[in-house]
């Protein structure tokens, strides 16, 4: 008998066929309280669930009592309660690697778009304002040989550290919990206290990951600590940053301007003060988001919930202890 599972993210159609040719698969639309208790017997059945987005917690695991795999289409994992996994001996896949240039990516298009006003400016033609040669009201500041730090230089803070430096002559300061030696070698990276980089920063670049540590690591206090001229990039998760805070430093000069590809309420509620900011460029949360990419993510998290469930992990793996335990 194949494993029953639960799909709660549509997948292509290929790769449905190659879930579906190991297990038996019940897809709902989303991991909501609704349609967990809709599904319940589904649920109780489970071995394994793939899919992203939703809480799987302790009172969610109370309701799959026979769950020994999740398989996230993310890298990001901070919806999941690892130590109850851990507990109950489940294992959590997840996809790093495929994602991480496609991030770098929206994170230096954040860092053009805010620095140069691009989508401001591109608002105001097509609002018509423009009517004569343009001046400084209308200018932006260099992005070229300024200096970005970045705030998490794990996969994909090394891949924006290669775009900055080697495209943009971009001299990088970071801060992690440990030194990183291929940024420092490749990339002339410097390492530094947070209190560092966020006073020597032109853009600080956030690719953290939301943890207990992470969570408003940037408030009120540290934002005061930032250059008048800075721009705060956020890619990682938006609780990393107090968005009261961020408004606040945005409306009265504090720093700059902000690109923000994540918000502490996704989708970003139409009535947020951030978007009644000229200096803000929100993004709906697309770091990953093209088509060669999200389908990357797709088959990874396929095959490692056919890895988790038949034994056989070799990456991609975020509590590997747990199979050890087995
Ligand atoms: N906007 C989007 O669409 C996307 C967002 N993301 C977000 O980006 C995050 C990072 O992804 P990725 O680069 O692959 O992850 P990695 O695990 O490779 O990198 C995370 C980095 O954060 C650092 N870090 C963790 N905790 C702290 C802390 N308390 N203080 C300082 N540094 C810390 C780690 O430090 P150390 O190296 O010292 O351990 C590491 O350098 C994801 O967790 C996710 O939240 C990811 C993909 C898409
Ligand atoms: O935010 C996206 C992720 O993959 O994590």
């Amino acid at each position: 008998m194949k494993p029953s599972v639960v799909l709660y993210k549509s997948l292509p159609e290929d790769l449905r066929v190659r879930l579906d040719a190991h297990f038996n698969v019940t897809e709902i639309n989303g991991l909501t309280p609704e349609n967990i208790a809709a599904h319940a017997e589904a649920f109780r059945q489970a071995e394994g669930i793939l899919g992203s987005g939703g809480k799987v917690d302790v009172e969610f695991l109370q309701q799959a009592p026979k769950l020994r795999a999740a398989s996230t289409i993310s890298v990001g994992y901070d919806t999941f309660d690892v130590a109850a996994l851990n507990d109950k001996g489940i294992v959590l896949m997840h996809t790093p690697t495929v994602l991480t240039e496609t991030v770098a990516d929206t994170m230096m298009a954040l860092v053009l778009s805010s620095a140069r006003r691009v989508v401001e400016l591109a608002e105001r033609v097509k609002a018509g304002e423009w009517q004569k040669n343009i001046g400084p009201d209308w200018f932006g500041i260099d992005v070229h040989h300024k200096k970005l730090g970045i705030l998490g230089m794990g996969r994909i803070g090394l891949a924006l550290a290669q775009r900055a430096h080697l495209g943009f002559s971009m001299p990088i300061l970071y801060n992690a919990r440990k030194h990183h030696q291929e940024a420092e070698d490749r990339f002339d990276a410097q390492y530094c206290d947070l209190d560092t980089l966020l006073a020597e920063s032109d853009f600080l670049c956030i690719s953290l990951p939301l943890t207990a540590e992470t969570h408003h690591l940037i408030g009120r206090e540290q934002l005061a600590k930032m250059k008048p001229s800075a721009i705060l990039i956020n890619a990682g998760r938006g609780p990393v940053v107090d968005e009261q805070a961020l408004v606040d430093a945005l409306k009265d000069g504090t720093i700059f301007a902000a690109g923000l590809d994540v918000f502490e309420q996704e989708p970003l509620p139409v009535n947020s003060e951030l978007l009644k900011l000229r200096n803000v460029v929100p993004l709906p949360h697309i770091g990953s988001a093209t088509h060669e990419t999200r389908y990357g993510m797709a088959r990874d998290a396929v095959d490692n919930l056919i890895a988790a469930l038949t034994g056989k992990v070799e990456k991609n793996c975020v509590n590997p202890q747990v199979l050890k335990q087995g």
